[in-house]
């Protein structure tokens, strides 16, 4: 099977005409719902229908580790992705608490943690534990590539695998992966030719001494690398397990038309791979908030999206989407189940 499947485009202008006219005709003042309705046309675009129905929402959870933490790029040590690892399966992390909240069906992928988390059997209903590890972390991406070309693929198939088995017509995307906001920058920075300055943000809470040491770190690793400038070197090389296996599951998602629910901005440097190898699954893909992480302005302006929440949340691990969830399912309802001025014999707007 090819690594990169085929993503046509989906933009229908017969399908966006009907929706339009079902939201117009819908008993409100036009446009009154405001981005609802442009969100309510997308997902009927996405699942080529004008009553679009979201079923069986799986958020998937990708963690990996980082040779690039042993630099001090983060606030935190790296063994902390495993302990929060434990922490989703266990039902305690702010993933856990929304996505239970939500009826969202949590998996957790172990693409590459340092420290092996132990595979168990999940109750019915728990998070559900999957082992797609190609290492135990990454390399050290300001010495040279981070993974090699053979890693890279294996990340991206087993992103691939993973969707392929799940159910439903939604995912959700999160991550867990201490010193992933620098795979971050460096990805925006080596795609978008963004200057790392404009890139390089806090993460998980450097001060500026910190921000200012983790730049001069990954001008390193841009230096180190110079040669990867294609989507694909540049994964392999600046990139972590964690994105490419979330890179990977983008392209599936998109390839089997369903809805992609972007969190941040480290699942948003994954639709940026994804979306520089296909640019298609832009489409499909629903930007939940914009993060307090300084990059991820830039990064959405980069893919042209326009998120949902501006919460100031710079949390990851899919606590975003998982947010923005409650504004899909309504912009499907409203889609489905709102009466029609002519349905409902409410009167449309007097003739000025
Ligand atoms: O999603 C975001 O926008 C975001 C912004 C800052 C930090 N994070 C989370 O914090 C971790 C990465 O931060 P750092 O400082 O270790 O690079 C990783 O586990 C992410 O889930 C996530
Ligand atoms: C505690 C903690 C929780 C997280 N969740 C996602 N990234 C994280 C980083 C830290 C440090």
């Amino acid at each position: 099977m090819q690594l990169i499947p085929d993503i046509p485009s989906i933009d229908d202008s017969a399908l966006a005409a009907r929706l339009q006219s079902r939201i117009d005709g819908k008993t409100k003042p036009l446009g009154a719902l405001g981005r609802l309705e442009a969100l309510a046309l997308r997902l009927g675009l996405i699942l080529g229908t004008e009553m679009p129905e979201l079923r069986a929402p799986q958020m998937l959870v990708c963690a990996a580790d980082h040779g690039l933490a042993a630099r001090g790029v983060s606030a935190y040590p790296s063994d902390v992705t495993w302990q929060m690892v434990e922490n989703f399966l266990a039902g305690g992390a702010a993933v856990s608490v929304l996505a239970r909240q939500h009826g969202l069906v949590l998996t957790v992928a172990d693409c590459g943690v340092a420290r092996e988390v132990p595979a168990r059997a999940a109750a019915p209903g728990a998070p559900r534990l999957v082992h797609c590890r190609v290492a135990a972390g990454t390399q050290d991406a300001s010495g040279g590539p981070a993974m090699s070309a053979a890693q890279c693929a294996q990340a991206l198939q087993n992103g691939r695998d993973i969707v392929r088995g799940l159910p439903g017509n939604v995912l959700l995307l999160g991550e867990m992966g201490i010193g992933n906001t620098s795979v971050a920058s460096l990805l925006l920075a080596r795609l978008a030719g963004v200057p790392l300055a404009e890139c390089t943000g806090a993460g998980t809470g450097l001060d500026a001494a910190g921000i200012a040491r983790k730049q001069a770190v990954l001008e390193q690793a841009l230096a180190a690398n110079a040669g990867a400038t294609g989507p694909l070197d540049a994964l392999a090389a600046l990139g972590g397990f964690e994105v490419a296996t979330l890179a990977g599951a983008v392209l599936q998602a998109a390839s089997e038309r369903r809805v992609i629910v972007v969190d941040g901005f480290i699942t948003s440097a994954a639709v940026l791979v994804a979306a520089r190898l296909a640019p298609a699954v832009l489409e499909r893909c629903v930007f939940s908030h914009r993060s307090g992480e300084r990059g991820h302005a830039r990064m959405l302006e980069e893919l042209r999206a326009e998120p949902l929440l501006d919460l100031g949340l710079r949390l990851g691990e899919g606590s975003g989407a998982a947010l923005a969830w409650p504004l899909l399912e309504s912009a499907c309802r409203v889609l489905r189940e709102m009466a029609s001025f002519a349905s409902a014999g409410v009167a449309g707007p007097s003739a000025s």
